[in-house]
Order: C-alpha cells, then structure tokens, then sequence
C-alpha cells in the first residue's frame, strides 16, 4: 500500500471540521486505498475540545487513517504537508458582511503562509476556506513565496454546486444532471453565477441551461441573487453558518485536485488570476471555470463573455482588489 499522505486540517475543533474529517479520514477525498496521517490545527484553548474529536476519530475505527496529529502549534502542523486545507478562522455572524472578517482573518493567513514556508513540502496543495477565503489565499500565497502559487486554491464549490442545485431543483431533475456553472470572482455576495455555458441533461441529451429552464428572468434574476445570498440565507436560519456543505464542498474541490476533473466538465475555484485571458486584473484569486489533470487546474478559455456578464466579472473583481488593497495596507505583505 501507498505511503500515507500528510493533511492538514485547521480549525479542526469547529464546526466546519466536525462534518468534514470523517469523509477525508474514510478515504472520499484522497481514494480508497491511500492511507492517510490527519494533522488537526486549533488554538491552545480548544485543545480539549479537539481531544474529543481525536477520540472520535479513533472510535470510527477507520482502516485508511494512520496517524492523527492534534495540535496547537505551527511547526507541528506545517511539517512536510501534503495537502493543507485551512479552515480555521473567525466565522460570520447575523448582519456581519465578509469584509468585517478581514482584519481579523488575514492576520492568521500571513502567519499559516509563512509556517507553510518554513515546514511544508514545496508540493503542498493548499485549499483556503476560511473567509474572506479569496483575499486571505492570496495573503497566504504571497507568505510562502518559495511554494508555486498555483499550489493555492480557495473554496469557491459551495457556491458552485449551490448553483447546479438551484437550476436542477427548478428542472426537477438531479444536481449531477448540470454540469458546467460557473463562479466568477469572490465568495461573498459581488460573486457572478453564471450559467451560459452550463448544460441540463435532459433524458440523456445536453441542452443548454436557458433552453432546459425556460426562464430567462429568473436565470438573470433571483437565481444570481439566491445563489450570492445563499451563505447569509443559512446563517439567518442556523444562526451559524454553513457547514455540511461546506465540508461537502470542501471534498469536492480537493478530491478533483487529486484525482482530476471529468472529460468535458469544469468546475469553479479561485485561483492565481495573474495570465488569465478573461481580462480580470492580474495579482488576485479569482474564481474562474478550471479543469484539472496531474493535480494542476488550467483556466477554461475562450468562453463567449456578454455585456451582462462583463459588467457582474468586472464588479466582482472590484471588490477583490478593494479587499486585496485593504489586506496589504493592513499586513504590509
Ligand atoms: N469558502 C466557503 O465556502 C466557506 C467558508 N466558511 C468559513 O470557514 C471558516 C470556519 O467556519 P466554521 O468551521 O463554521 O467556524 P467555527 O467557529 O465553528 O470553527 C472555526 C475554528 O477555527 C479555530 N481557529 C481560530 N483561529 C485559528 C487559528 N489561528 N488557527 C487554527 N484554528 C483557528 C477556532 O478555534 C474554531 O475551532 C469561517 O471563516 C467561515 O466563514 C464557511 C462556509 C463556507
Ligand atoms: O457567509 C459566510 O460568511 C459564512 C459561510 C459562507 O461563506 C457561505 O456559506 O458561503
């Protein structure tokens, strides 16, 4: 059997981490024969609390998961990494927009970029959860500078699969009959689901989704704004924010980081913008439709872009450059 990969999960006592753990630990994520070491990250103060997720763990008896690792401190958690999915950060509350998180967050994702520095492998996969996720991917891209930046994603399949779930629910067909939705740009509420260039299978033909829903007002309407609200919708309701499916998301993403995208499918993340031939300013993470193969995403390219849909890219972009700027002046990274 393989040599068991190293992960890294941060935040691993919150809620997040609860509904996420099992599935990397049995093997959803990384495969079914790869053995696993979980490393756990969380603040001295939660050490006790994430001691009962580590018996947990061991009470699931779980034959891939080797070794668990729990923590409160960067050397540890860092070492010789794999994959790092840090999700460890303040979350939103009720009437809170994500920029009030960013002074509070992005000081901890200079810190984790630059342990990633000192301890990770050079190979490391690292996926940015916590919010603003985009701006403080960027943060910890710019503190590890010897780690490539398109080794740094942010999670921007929430959003994604809230999208594909939204045209299926109004076909009444599954989520897996809808593919290629796009998320451009942040996760927070500027983000653009778009659906252009997204297809409905429809018994077993792909149409395309404005044909298949037959709405076009509702496509260029309350589907955006039911999408981009779709975080603050849970948290209104849940009084916490999304979690299990955020940890669904989460799998999704870092599964097809390991094992590759799907012939003739993409999928949303936010990555290194610098290149992109969408015309999105260079020096962000941006989400944009991305295929993968040998654990290396590529940007789609030569999507027909609309007016409409210029004006909600550039718009979105905005406010990842207000955020970027705002995180520098900050952190002086
Ligand atoms: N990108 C996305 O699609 C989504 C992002 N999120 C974000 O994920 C983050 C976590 O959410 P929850 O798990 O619900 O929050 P939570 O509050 O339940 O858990 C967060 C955990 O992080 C820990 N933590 C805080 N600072 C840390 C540090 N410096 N190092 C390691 N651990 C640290 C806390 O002690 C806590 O255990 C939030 O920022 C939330 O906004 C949530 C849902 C979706
Ligand atoms: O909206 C938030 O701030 C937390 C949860 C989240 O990012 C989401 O559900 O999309």
């Amino acid at each position: 059997m393989a040599e068991p990969v190293r992960v890294l999960v941060t935040g691993a006592a919150g809620q997040i981490a609860y509904s996420l753990l099992y599935s990397i630990a049995k093997g959803d994520v990384f495969g079914k024969d790869q053995p696993i070491a979980l490393v756990l990250l969380d603040i001295a103060p939660m050490m006790p609390v994430l001691e009962g997720v580590v018996m947990e763990l061991q009470d699931c008896a779980l034959p891939l998961l080797r070794e668990v690792i729990p923590t409160d401190k960067g050397e540890v958690a860092f070492k010789d990494l794999d994959a790092a999915i840090l999700v460890g950060s303040m979350p939103r509350r009720d009437g809170m927009e994500r920029k009030d998180l960013l002074k509070a967050n992005v000081a901890i994702f200079k810190s984790q970029g630059e342990s990633l520095e000192k301890y990770a492998k050079k190979t490391v996969k690292v996926l940015v959860v916590g919010n603003p996720a985009n701006t403080n991917c960027l943060i910890a891209a710019k503190s590890a500078p010897s780690i490539p930046k398109e080794n740094f994603s942010c999670l921007t399949r929430l959003d994604h699969n809230r999208a594909s779930s939204q045209v299926a629910m109004r076909c009444g067909i599954s989520a897996e009959f809808v593919k290629n939705v796009i998320i451009w740009g942040n996760h927070s509420s500027t983000q653009y689901p778009d659906v252009h260039h997204c297809k409905v299978n429809k018994q077993g033909k792909d149409v395309a989704c404005f044909d298949a829903v037959k709405d076009e007002a509702w496509l260029k309407g309350d589907f955006i704004s039911t999408v981009q609200q779709r975080g603050a919708a849970v948290i209104k309701a849940r009084k916490l924010s999304s979690a299990m499916s955020a940890a669904k998301a989460i799998c999704d993403h870092m599964r097809d980081i390991w094992t590759g995208t799907q012939e003739g499918n993409f999928i949303s993340m936010g990555v290194y913008s610098t290149g992109n031939s969408y015309g999105v300013p260079e020096d962000l993470i941006y989400s944009f439709p991305v295929t993968i193969k040998d654990k290396t995403w590529k940007i789609v390219d030569g999507l027909a872009i609309n007016d409409f849909s210029r004006a909600k890219m550039d718009a979105t972009a905005a406010e990842l450059v207000e955020e970027r700027d705002t995180a520098v002046s900050f952190l002086g990274v």
